[in-house]
């Protein structure tokens, strides 16, 4: 459950009489309700549903970003670092300095951290910006960054949302045949995409949300076309018996 204050101010005029003196409200948002499922080791799990359906989420919480209110996640092994979902730069270091914080803070050695950090500098070909500070990156510089240091410092569970990748289409290319590489080693991956394409390429299992609750969770094929059904009769019309 996410808890926002903010103030409640009727016109911009009383806004700006009221300027700090406002009343504050607080808002809850459930994010996510009644949601419980199992992902065994070794399975790419593709997490599908509209938007402000909850995908980022639950990656947040899987993640240890955001603890769940209510309810545990139990977690066995080592989740890709926090930088995977692009929360952990700071964007006054370089790319070179925010790499080097990021594996330190996983738990990488600086011997480790050496070889490692030629393959993810590589991988990310952002050239001399690598050594600018982040803030002059553009979106797409960004996101090809964290992906880079998301599967690069082998993590147990990779975590992906696409929502957060603006790589341009090269780059899409060669993320998508590096998580095919992690789908095939038998690694465990959690895939946020709204290409249906992705999923049904790299997921061998599937779960949708909506407005924070699971719909359907089993193979690709079924949920997508489940959910496809869904987009193109509504809401109202929808009834899951029908599949
Ligand atoms: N930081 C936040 N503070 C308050 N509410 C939030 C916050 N982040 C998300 N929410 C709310 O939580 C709900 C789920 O959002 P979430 O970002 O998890 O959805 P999503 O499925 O990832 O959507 P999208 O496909 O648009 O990326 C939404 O109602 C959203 O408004």
């Amino acid at each position: 459950m996410y808890r926002t204050t903010f103030e409640k101010v009727p016109t911009f005029k009383s806004a700006l009489r009221r300027v700090g003196r406002g009343k504050r409200e607080v808002h809850e948002v459930k994010a996510l309700t009644d949601v419980s499922f199992e992902v065994d080791h070794g399975t790419s799990i593709g997490i599908i549903g509209s938007n402000g359906a909850g995908k980022s989420s639950l990656m947040r919480a899987i993640a240890g970003i955001l603890p769940p209110s209510e309810g545990r996640i139990e977690v066995h092994g080592r989740v890709s670092t926090l930088l995977a979902l692009g929360v952990g730069f700071n964007r006054k270091l370089s790319g070179r300095e925010n790499v080097i914080l990021g594996g330190l803070a996983a738990g990488m050695t600086h011997a480790e951290l050496n070889e490692r950090y030629d393959e993810i500098a590589e991988f990310a070909e952002l050239g001399e910006f690598i050594d600018m500070p982040m803030r002059t990156y553009s979106s797409g510089m960004y996101s090809r960054l964290a992906f880079s240091v998301a599967v690069h410092l082998n993590p147990d569970i990779l975590l992906i949302d696409e929502a957060l990748s603006t790589g341009d289409a090269k780059f899409k290319q060669k993320a998508a045949r590096k998580m095919r590489e992690v789908a095939d080693n038998a690694g465990t991956m959690f895939l946020v995409s709204h290409s249906m394409r992705s999923i049904k390429r790299l997921c061998s299992q599937c779960l949708w949300l909506h407005k924070g609750q699971v719909m359907m969770q089993g193979e690709p094929e079924e949920v997508i076309a489940a959910y496809s059904k869904f987009l193109e009769v509504g809401e109202d019309a929808f009834t899951l018996d029908d599949m």
